[in-house]
């Protein structure tokens, strides 16, 4: 498998990840005044990042899960088994060892399996029982597992029950020719369990090799990514462990939605919001600091545009390979806040046409849009919606369906703004889930005036001067 289509499929599964959090009925309203809204959405993302590593036996997943862990050495990271789970066989069966078919999935106890997933993502530990392979029980003692950031459930027949498939959040399927597969299960089967080769080959050919091919080759269709080659496949493996690491660090609101593109923070970003939040910033500081940062924001939202690659000759006289940009193109700034965006956006897009939409606050339902102006091909265009703040989410809404309305495509819209309210973020990504939002802070969410705490105040008095509550106490000349 080539690296790009791993990534294809990284990138698809970061989208099925989180998609299985039922969002109706979140808690959406708003707190008192300076306490912090926590969703129920955000709650569960505190919850462990859950990869599954199915694949047929001895085909490596062990292997791979080992190496994810050794790679993701900095987080805590737990691996869990389902041979851990292999019913107990009964005097009667152990006297029948032979015929007993490990490899059905009504060998393992899966709700015992579910139970202990159910307490690790809840954040209490759980003792997982230690399967020996070689008397067919659970030995003393049994293995403690606490919580942790990632659990890899790993086994051959881990995509087997639904309710296991739902717990995850990435699922990997090893892909390992057979032939392989049977020559390093007799070598460890004779070295580490202790049997001989007629045994090997007779449990092989009796319920092993039926079962990959009736239970666990069809639950390779629900994995998001396939390695070949186990382990040797480092390329795989190396994606699969950056895409981890991304995902841990982003924001927990980017885990819920993955159109959500928060800018990766920096002491110069957090220095640039330091100021523009600071109510004694001066008119002048206020401009050129947002500015700075508008700027960061529109060149990341221009980076999610689509691109054709092009040639270019190098003075040099080499071919450089590079990428032409989009060039159906235009912005809409909602008035008045959203102009403040505008001239960064025709820093980075030369000649770019812009529109405007109008929304009053007091209208029907609480909004109301009272002024557009837009291209007239706008539905040819992709469009970078500009305001700088999102707070309820409400105009956001009208300004988005407006564009919708007039044939705009809801994934060729990005909403480009300097601070969203999680509130705005619910609303918007539940109603518009293919439109992408990038945007430079998440706030701590909406006060009882719905305005946004910590936010900056009325941008649009503050960017354009018009509200003398902001002018900062001007300390007198000596
Ligand atoms: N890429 C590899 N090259 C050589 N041997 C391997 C490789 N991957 C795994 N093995 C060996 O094959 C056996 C099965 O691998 P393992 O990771 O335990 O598979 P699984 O967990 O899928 O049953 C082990 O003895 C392991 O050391
Ligand atoms: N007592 C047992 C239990 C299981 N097996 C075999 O183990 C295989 C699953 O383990 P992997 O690490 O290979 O995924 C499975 O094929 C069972 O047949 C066994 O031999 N004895
Ligand atoms: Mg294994």
């Amino acid at each position: 498998m080539d690296s790009k289509s791993v990534e294809d499929m990284i990138e698809a599964s970061s989208g099925v990840h989180f998609s299985g959090f039922h969002m109706d009925g979140l808690e959406m309203t708003n707190t008192e005044v300076g306490q912090p809204t926590t969703s129920a959405a955000e709650e569960m993302c505190k919850q462990p990042f859950v990869i599954g590593v199915a694949g047929g036996a001895a085909s490596g997943k062990t292997t791979v899960c080992d190496m994810i862990i050794q790679q993701l050495h900095d987080q805590r990271v737990v691996l869990v088994n389902q041979d851990s789970f292999y019913h107990d066989l009964t005097e009667e069966e152990l006297t029948r060892v032979h015929e007993y078919n490990f490899d059905h999935p009504d060998a393992f106890d899966t709700e015992q399996l579910l139970c202990a997933m159910e307490k690790l993502r809840h954040g209490q530990a759980v003792d997982i029982p230690n399967y020996d392979f070689k008397s067919y029980k659970n030995v003393f003692p049994a293995r403690r597992v606490n919580p942790s950031d990632v659990i890899i459930l790993e086994g051959i027949l881990i995509f087997h029950d639904p309710r296991i498939r739902e717990l995850m959040n990435m699922k990997i399927f090893v892909d390992t020719d057979a032939d392989v597969r049977l020559a390093r299960r007799i070598r460890r089967d004779i070295v580490e369990k202790g049997r001989d080769i007629a045994t090997v080959l007779d449990q092989y050919s009796k319920f092993v090799k039926p079962a990959f091919d009736d239970f666990i080759l069809p639950t390779k269709k629900y994995a998001d990514i396939i390695i070949p080659r186990g382990g040797d496949n480092h390329v795989a493996i190396d994606l699969i462990v950056q895409h981890i690491r991304t995902k841990l660090g982003q924001h927990d609101l980017c885990k819920i939605y993955p159109n959500l593109y928060v800018i990766q923070s920096t002491f110069q970003i957090r220095g640039m919001h330091t100021l523009i939040r600071d109510s004694q910033t001066t008119k002048h500081d206020f401009v050129f600091y947002a500015d700075r940062l508008i700027r960061l924001v529109v060149e990341h939202g221009l980076g999610h545009l689509p691109f054709t690659e092009k040639q270019v000759t190098t003075p040099t006289g080499s071919v450089y390979t590079g990428v032409d940009f989009c060039k159906r193109l235009c912005g809409v700034s909602v008035i008045r806040s959203g102009e403040s965006m505008e001239n960064a956006l025709r820093a980075c897009c030369k000649g770019i046409k812009i529109g405007k939409i109008l929304i009053h606050r007091e209208g029907d339902n609480g909004q109301q849009l009272i002024y557009e102006k837009l291209p007239q091909d706008i539905s040819d265009r992709h469009v970078l919606l500009l305001d700088p703040i999102l707070g309820t989410g409400n105009s956001a809404v009208q300004a988005i369906s407006l564009l919708i309305s007039k044939g705009v495509p809801e994934s060729q819209i990005i909403f480009l703004n300097l601070i969203s309210a999680p509130q705005g973020v619910h609303v918007v990504c539940k109603r518009f889930p293919r439109i992408k939002i990038v945007t430079s802070e998440i706030e701590i969410g909406l006060n009882e005036d719905f305005r946004v705490i910590p936010g900056m105040g009325e941008f649009g008095d503050r960017y354009f001067g018009t509200d003398d509550e902001y002018q900062p106490v001007v300390a007198p000349t000596q």
